[in-house]
């Protein structure tokens, strides 16, 4: 195979693997493996770039792509800017001619080739034209709002605004568009391994203590099965949180000292490494999360022990998936506070009295973490004094 069909193939890959994102809402970690199945290592390398850099810039293409289109108003072609696969082998090419070493001529060359490959070369010129604007840097930026410009769909650029105050977003707007290479850790998300947290947890709880891990993912419970292997005290169950039937029996009598639930969330905190969050979501689907999370709550606390205490982690920089989540919840819940945290010196944080937000900053992606205390007379089991903590669970959802 040529240098060229090569470039045209690993682009066709790339588009797939991008509607396999948009039209299925599937993740990165589901499409990329799929994208680059049989290649080696460099060459999905490529692909992995191409699907994640478009999927960050995708508003902002999109933009781009449809006043292009309006400009040429009566070439037929141009039609092409409503075709699915041809609008993200559009706005792939874009990302590559922009944010890639490739030249504009290989990137017009393996488009329009890639073009012909999904049988749609009437649209070679268009292409061609999108390509070659971009590499003279005529883009369309003269008139480009600040949603576009970070490329932000409309409704979250609006709730960022609302939630965090135009400055804030303007402050680390811009690092979403940039490849994570530099990120140390995801603030607020499971930094570090389940067994780091399996050891944190437990520590000082005396050698009673026991791990119990609760996710709902088949193939995430397996790899952290996996990455648990050594842990003698550790258990994962597949199954889903919100239902205590059904893993209430493997932590056994008495309820946790500590709850972990790091909570599924819009991810409008790390779009960086989940640029399809920005696909996926939607205002309604942000109810629906903020509904299941306080199901898992409500779950995970109902398994606390008085006494115990409850983080709660997102990856949202959303009020209403953060601070409104767990004052909503504090408010229900028998025995509940929030505790008031200060966050690690030098990050990039808001600290409020419900708990404290992650901005994304060179060295952190963005989230939000609080600390919920259960009363010694809080609900249900044990009344004060909780029995006996050699007894206690750990439990982690
Ligand atoms: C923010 S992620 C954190 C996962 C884990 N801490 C990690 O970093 O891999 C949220 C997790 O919650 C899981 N999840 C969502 N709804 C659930 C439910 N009802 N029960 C159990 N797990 C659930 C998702 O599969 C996802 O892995």
């Amino acid at each position: 195979m040529s240098r060229a069909a090569r470039r045209a193939e690993s682009l066709i890959r790339s588009v797939r693997a991008l509607e396999h994102i948009i039209e299925r809402k599937r993740g990165l970690e589901d499409a990329l493996p799929r994208a680059s199945a049989g290649l080696e290592a460099r060459a999905g390398g490529v692909i992995h770039d191409t699907v994640a850099g478009t999927l960050r810039h995708l508003h902002q293409y999109e933009r781009r792509l449809d006043a292009a289109a309006a400009a040429a108003a009566g070439d037929r072609a141009w039609r092409a800017v409503e075709d699915m696969p041809l609008r993200l082998l559009m706005a792939s090419a874009l990302f590559q001619c922009e944010h890639t070493p490739a030249s504009a001529a290989h990137v017009v060359r393996s488009a329009t080739e890639g073009c012909a490959q999904l049988g749609r070369a009437w649209a070679q010129a268009p292409i061609e034209s999108v390509v070659r604007n971009a590499a003279a840097g005529r883009g369309f930026f003269s008139r480009a709002g600040a949603a576009e410009r970070l490329s932000l769909p409309a409704w979250l650029h609006e709730d960022l605004v609302s939630n965090l105050g135009a400055r804030r977003l303007d402050a680390f707007g811009p690092l979403l568009l940039q490849r994570p290479s530099r990120l140390h850790l995801a603030v607020a998300s499971s930094a570090g391994s389940p067994s780091e947290y399996a050891a944190r947890l437990s520590e000082g709880s005396g050698p009673a203590a026991r791990l119990v891990a609760v996710e709902r993912s088949r193939r995430k419970a397996a790899a952290l099965r996996e990455s648990l292997a050594g842990e003698g005290r550790a258990a994962v169950v597949c199954g889903d949180a919100t239902r205590p039937e059904e893993w209430a029996a493997a932590c056994g009598e008495g309820g946790a000292s500590a709850v972990v639930l790091d909570a599924p969330c819009s991810a409008s905190g790390i779009l960086r490494t989940r640029p399809e969050a920005k696909v996926h979501q939607s205002r309604e689907s942000v109810e629906a999360l903020c509904e299941t999370q306080q199901r898992l709550l409500r779950a995970a606390w109902s398994r606390l022990a008085p006494g115990g205490e409850l983080l709660y982690t997102t990856c949202s920089l959303l009020r209403a998936e953060n601070e409104e989540a767990v004052q909503r919840f504090a408010a229900e819940a028998p025995g509940a506070t929030l505790a008031p945290l200060r966050p690690p010196r030098g990050a990039l944080s808001r600290a409020q009295p419900q708990g404290v937000t992650f901005l994304p900053s060179e060295e952190h992606q963005g989230g939000f973490v609080a600390l919920l205390r259960k009363g010694e007379r809080g609900q249900g089991r044990g009344g004060r004094g909780g029995g006996d903590s050699s007894r206690r669970r750990d439990v982690f959802v």
